[in-house]
């Protein structure tokens, strides 16, 4: 492959001789990131191969850990010497850096950090169809601040969203890498737990309980506390079932007086 014409920024590849790509596309398809490279390539031989249009993009190399990410679009054909090319290819690595930006802000919580509802039901429902798949456990926490009421009546609104965000940290650093911790609205979260059975995130339930009690959150110690409610995916069930038994899990540790775990 090569690049019998370029115009434009094409002329100007970061760190890419521009003369060496009319001889050898290579100087350009080495740069792929390593990550994108099998399926650029499998791009273009489709695309060689039925004649069809190329719509793509991929990440290029620049020096140390730099890259830009390149947008390609290109119409296959039939040329004297093989597959003939016309198309674009163009510099988007600000809209992707934008896009990033937007799907974080969109998936995070305000407050917290935390990831939001949205962002906490799609893991949910991913971690439902690789338990489908393959069968394994996995559960799913809910935890509620008992009489959070009290908090901003006593302290303030202000203090209160103080202990929301000390409590998601608080719950960050004792939570597993791949356990999934989002905020559901007011003072109420959920923790999806991948490859977790039960007799497992039930210890982990009282530990954390057993935490919160003890923090000090500055509101005077042994003000808050949390309730927890517990539910294990049974195989096939639709995920709103497993939302309503650790719901009534939770709404039971409430009603049995609270600061206590319920599965
Ligand atoms: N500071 C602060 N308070 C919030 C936020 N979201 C919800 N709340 C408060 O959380 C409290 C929830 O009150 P309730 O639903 O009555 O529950 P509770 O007082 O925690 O009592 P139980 O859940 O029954 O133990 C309300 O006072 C809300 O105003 C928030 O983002 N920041």
């Amino acid at each position: 492959m090569h690049f019998p014409y370029l115009a434009g920024s094409g002329t100007s590849l970061p760190g890419i001789d521009r003369h060496a790509l009319s001889q050898d596309a290579r100087h350009m398809l080495d740069r792929l990131d390593a990550e994108d490279h099998p399926r650029v390539m499998a791009a273009i031989e489709r695309s060689a191969r039925w004649r069809i249009p190329i719509a793509t993009k991929f990440r290029i190399r620049l020096s140390g850990r730099r890259y830009r990410w390149v947008a390609l679009r290109a119409q296959p054909e039939d040329s004297a010497t093989g597959v003939l090319w016309h198309g674009l290819m163009i510099d988007i690595t600000e809209q992707m850096a934008e896009e990033a930006r937007l799907r974080k802000l969109s998936d995070t919580d305000d407050l917290t950090g935390l990831a939001n509802r949205r962002r906490l039901m799609s893991r949910l429902d991913e971690e439902i169809a690789r338990s489908n798949r393959h069968g394994s456990p996995l559960s799913l926490m809910l935890i509620d601040l008992d009489h959070f009421k009290r908090v901003n009546d006593t302290w303030g609104h202000l203090q209160g969203d103080q202990v929301l965000a000390e409590f998601a940290t608080l719950c960050h650093d004792l939570l597993r890498e791949e356990d999934v911790i989002g905020r559901l609205g007011g003072e109420e979260f959920a923790v999806v737990l991948p490859l977790t059975p039960l007799v497992a995130s039930r210890p982990l339930a009282e530990r954390l309980r057993s935490e919160i009690a003890d923090y000090d959150f500055g509101i005077s110690s042994g003000q808050l506390t949390a309730s927890i409610g517990l539910a294990e995916y049974r195989l096939g069930e639709p995920r709103d079932a497993l939302i309503e038994r650790a719901d009534r899990s939770l709404y039971a540790a409430k009603r049995q007086g609270r600061n206590r775990v319920v599965s």
